[in-house]
């Protein structure tokens, strides 16, 4: 089984938003991945005309979704690990976070 599904967006390249929606939907509802914590990238923030987080989460169909940044215990509970972290590769920023978070959720 999988330890966790980082799933990168270019946050930039707006016209595919619904094309990167239905791939992540898909792995949403992919019943092996379950109860597999899931950290959603948004990528290339150092481009000015980038979406914001909470526009990237609202157009991934996200807003309702996302579990909480920081320390959140999920075990007691059924529901999937999901946040939202927005980064720039190239400036080497933002995506560490993200893995930091999604570090608490794996055995
Ligand atoms: N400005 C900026 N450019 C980036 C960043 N990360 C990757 N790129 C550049 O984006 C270009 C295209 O790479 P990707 O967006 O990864 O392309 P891809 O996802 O493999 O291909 P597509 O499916 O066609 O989008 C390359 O020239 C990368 O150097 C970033 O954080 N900021």
């Amino acid at each position: 089984m999988l330890d966790a599904v980082v799933y990168l967006v270019d946050a930039y390249d707006k016209e595919r938003f619904a094309e990167s929606k239905k791939e992540l939907d898909a792995l949403l509802s992919d019943d092996s991945l379950a109860t597999v914590p899931f950290l959603i990238l948004g990528n290339k923030i150092d481009i000015p005309y980038a979406a914001s987080e909470e526009e990237l989460r609202y157009r991934m169909g996200l807003s309702n979704f996302t579990t909480g940044k920081g320390k959140v215990s999920l075990s007691e509970s059924n529901v999937r690990p999901l946040e939202v972290f927005m980064c720039s590769i190239v400036r080497k920023m933002g995506y560490g976070e993200g893995f930091k978070w999604m570090s608490q959720y794996i055995k």
